[in-house]
């Protein structure tokens, strides 16, 4: 089926992609919209139902689904967490993706305890009374310093000790393998395929 994913991440959109290769996912940006919507949820959860309610209205009626994502580091409390894509920032100031890793690692300097964990909150939405959550993680390490160029944002940084490698020395598929998102979108898929009839959506 087609899945409309609320999201102004193209990497979101093609990972995704490569986890679900039996839909097509479609992001507003490839309906010559753009997607824009404010994340006042105090969880991964909330967030994505709330972006996933925010393109279901504009969306006539069609499922949607929506991934609220993040790395939360014990030695910070969980930052930057919800705020991953905006960490370092300020109203009217904008960090790149390297920017905010190497803000990371500086406040990790000095911290012996450099557990991590990525995390995914995916949401199918048919409507306001009808969703189903699908939330999922991917253990690691905050390296010292960035290796690979693969993925995006912190997988320079992000290193799972049973690869031997970064998040972004991996190939698209390992990533998708083993990351939060794609155990997430790989729960959705296999829900959709033995569910997916029984939904009246499908
Ligand atoms: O190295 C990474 N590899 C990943 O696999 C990953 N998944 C999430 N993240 C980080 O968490 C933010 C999500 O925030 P987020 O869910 O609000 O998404 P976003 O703002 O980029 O797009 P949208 O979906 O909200 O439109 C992202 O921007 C990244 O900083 C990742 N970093
Ligand atoms: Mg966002």
């Amino acid at each position: 089926m087609e899945l409309l994913l609320a999201t102004g991440n193209r990497h979101k959109r093609d990972e995704f992609q490569a986890i679900l290769p039996e839909h097509r996912i479609v992001i507003p940006e490839d309906l010559g919209t753009s997607f824009e919507c404010e994340e006042t949820g105090a969880s991964f959860c909330e967030n994505s139902l709330i972006k996933a309610a925010f393109l279901h209205a504009r969306a006539e009626g069609r499922p949607v689904i929506a991934d609220d994502s993040g790395l939360c580091v014990e030695a910070l409390d969980g930052a930057p967490g919800i705020r991953s894509a905006r960490y370092g920032e300020d109203e009217g100031t904008s960090l790149s993706s390297q920017e905010k890793y190497e803000l990371l690692l500086r406040n990790l300097q000095g911290k012996t305890n450099r557990n991590a964990a990525f995390v995914c909150s995916l949401v199918f939405y048919i409507d306001d009374l009808r969703y189903f959550i699908f939330q999922e993680t991917c253990r690691g390490i905050i390296a010292e310093a960035p290796r690979g160029s693969g993925g995006f944002g912190y997988d320079p940084v992000f290193f799972i000790p049973e690869t031997g490698r970064t998040m972004a020395e991996l190939s698209e598929e390992e990533k998708n393998r083993i990351s939060h998102r794609g155990k997430a979108g790989s729960a959705l898929r296999k829900f959709l395929q033995s569910y997916g009839d029984d939904l009246g959506v499908v």
